[in-house]
């Protein structure tokens, strides 16, 4: 037999590649409503109807086959059997928005001219008709030449019909080149193909068009934004209250439960004061990290986000950045490593690498528990006024400070060591859409799961070797366990350098293991002060009151301005390497970020001294 054909999906940003993608199968791609999801190659098997099995290939996004940005690139390449150590795809799939006919037209005539077996997926029909457009495939087709299957990839419609075409898609001739035809006569050429397969056009697709008049407006729209953020910082902090509670009550139930049934020894203490105490504290945050992602995938999903996107470009060419920059430093707030790696989509290089330079400045959810414990220790639960809570505005201010920041630091780049002048915007907005609740519950799943995983496996083992560096060697009687102990010493010794900005040993002690995973700061700390409790009672105490009673507000404000900024994790340092090819510019990130910290950090800490706070 010969060897496993294989096929790629191709066609422009937002058609639905990856949904098609998951949907034939079965992987679980990220998926979202704006362009440039997809950076990346990635392969998958299924079965055609045919029994055949077949080695499927999803793509990122492009408008054309002569690239403008790594991640087009990466599309070119493989659709021409250039790609290193991949074979040439046998049969093209060439998935366009059917909403979007004209436009996604004119690179799939490009595609087309290739001459490879092909087969066009119509995907997104169930939007088409919503806005009351009625389209003939029999006529695509035949414009086309190949075979036009209508799909709907997020409701599984004509998968079957396709996985059929795909399996009889015959071999064709290859049409004028790219030098021979110009992208002027495609876009005429796409222009009537598109009317020749619209049959009739309602008036509904003006709804939309009114939305943005007031979503885009350049005065209400960055309002509505802002409100919009405003609303989810609160949100993670009132409405996760209860169930952090009900979680923070089991974990103590559980250092109750051990204590009670097990003999006093250093087994118990492993597993109340490193496991229980540790990663206890970090695991009552997971409501916070759900809530804040329930808004993220929304926004994602309605096609919200592409809007901030397009209102963000103004502000961002100010400070010499492009819109594009946007979307990699929006996903940033989740965690900067696909932050980092999402910036393949920009073209300009310089661009690209102050995206990449700033991205650690956005607040990733690593932090959110940090900020989170320290607030709810430090700053009263009360209102400020109108129903607004003075905790969720402190949350809100501490993302805002690492924005300005990232905008600041971007400035001075492009006026330096990135020097250039911002480069032009272009991103079609998506289509509005009611997110599905099942894609959310599934993409919310993802994000609890990797923040657990994450609790089990990195925070889990950090906090446990802590824990060891803690309790040993022992301290005579009458001595404090943590200033005997090898970690105590290490932190008596850092201690020296963070002293002028406020920290005491404690503080310096979370801040080394805290370079695997920001959350380990919480752990840490929470561990350090089990171990240092004279009592059972004292070790039992909550984290907060534990805070309470041993930092001031000052030195309390100093450790949340320096996780602002600091470049606390091994992994982004490691994503920058890679996407720099190098080690000069991780190097200079993490030296500019720790000085930005230190700056910060000893500011705010001697402007609340001088304060009084
Ligand atoms: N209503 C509807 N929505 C769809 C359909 N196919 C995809 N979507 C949605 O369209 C958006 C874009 O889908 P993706 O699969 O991420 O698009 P893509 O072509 O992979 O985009 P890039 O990776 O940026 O090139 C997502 O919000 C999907 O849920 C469809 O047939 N109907
Ligand atoms: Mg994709």
């Amino acid at each position: 037999m010969s060897r496993q054909r294989k096929i790629a999906l191709v066609g422009n940003p937002n058609a639905g590649k990856s949904a098609l993608f998951n949907a034939l199968t079965g992987a679980r791609q990220k998926i979202a409503n704006y362009p440039g999801v997809t950076v990346e190659r990635k392969s998958g098997r299924f079965t055609l109807p045919t029994g055949e099995p077949i080695e499927m290939t999803d793509l990122p996004g492009a408008y054309g086959l002569d690239a403008t940005s790594p991640d087009e690139e990466v599309t070119s390449k493989v659709v021409r059997g250039q790609f290193a150590g991949e074979a040439e795809p046998d049969v093209l799939v060439v998935v366009l928005d059917a909403s979007n006919l004209e436009q996604h037209l004119v690179f799939a005539q490009e595609l087309l001219a290739l001459g490879k077996p092909t087969v066009v997926a119509l995907n997104m029909i169930d939007l088409a008709e919503r806005d009351g457009l009625v389209l003939d495939p029999g006529v695509l087709a035949e414009e086309l030449g190949v075979p036009v299957i209508p799909t709907v990839a997020v409701r599984r419609r004509g998968l079957a019909e396709l996985g059929e075409a795909i399996a009889s898609a015959g071999q064709r001739e290859a049409g004028p080149g790219l030098t021979d035809i110009g992208q002027t006569e495609r876009r005429v050429a796409a222009h009537a193909m598109a009317n020749a397969a619209i049959l009739s056009e309602s008036r509904q697709r003006r709804l939309h068009a009114s939305l943005d008049k007031v979503l885009l407006n350049p005065w209400a729209g960055p309002l509505v934004l802002f409100a919009i953020l405003f609303v989810i910082f609160q949100a993670v902090f009132a409405w996760a209250t209860p169930f952090a509670d009900g979680l923070e009550a089991g974990v103590g139930f559980l250092h109750d439960s051990v204590t009670a049934l097990m003999p006093a020894g250093l087994v118990r203490d492993l597993i109340t004061e490193g496991i229980i105490a540790g990663v206890g504290s970090v695991v009552v945050f997971l409501p916070q990290i759900v809530i804040l992602f329930a808004f993220i995938l929304a926004m994602e999903a309605s096609g919200y986000m592409a809007r901030a996107a397009f209102l963000m470009d103004r502000l961002m060419a100010h400070v010499g950045l492009s819109g594009r920059s946007f979307i990699p430093l929006l996903s940033s707030f989740a965690c900067a490593i696909p932050g980092i790696m999402a910036t393949r989509s920009i073209s300009d290089p310089k661009d690209r690498l102050t995206t990449i330079l700033i991205a650690p400045m956005m607040t990733c959810s690593a932090r959110l528990p940090v900020y989170a414990v320290i607030i709810a220790a430090f700053i009263p639960n009360r209102s400020v006024g109108l129903g607004v809570g003075l905790q969720g505005l402190v949350l809100f201010a501490l993302y805002v400070a690492g924005v300005l920041g990232a905008m600041l630091v971007a400035l001075i780049l492009r006026r330096s060591v990135t020097k250039g002048a911002a480069s032009g915007f272009i991103m079609e907005l998506p289509k509005y859409q009611l997110p599905r609740l099942s894609d959310l519950a599934i993409g919310l799943w993802q994000r609890a799961w990797i923040f657990l995983r994450r609790a089990g496996t990195i925070i889990f083992t950090v906090t446990v070797v802590l824990w060891l560096m803690l309790s040993f060697p022992r301290a005579n009687p009458g001595e404090s366990q943590v200033d005997a102990s090898i970690a105590g010493k290490v932190a008596n010794g850092l201690a020296v350098v963070v002293e002028p900005i406020g920290f005491n040993r404690d503080m310096a002690l979370a801040l080394i293991p805290a370079m695997a995973a920001r959350e380990v700061a919480v752990s840490s700390l929470a561990t350090t002060y089990a171990v240092d409790a004279s009592d059972e009672e004292e070790e039992a105490a909550e984290l907060g009151d534990q805070l309470q009673s041993r930092w001031t507000l000052p030195m309390a404000l100093a450790f949340l301005a320096w996780f602002v900024f600091a470049p606390q994790c091994m992994s982004t340092i490691a994503v920058t390497r890679r996407e720099t090819n190098g080690w000069k510019w991780p190097a200079f990130m993490l030296a500019y970020l720790f000085g930005l910290a230190y700056l910060a950090a000893g500011a705010t800490y001697w402007v609340a001294v001088a304060a009084g706070l």
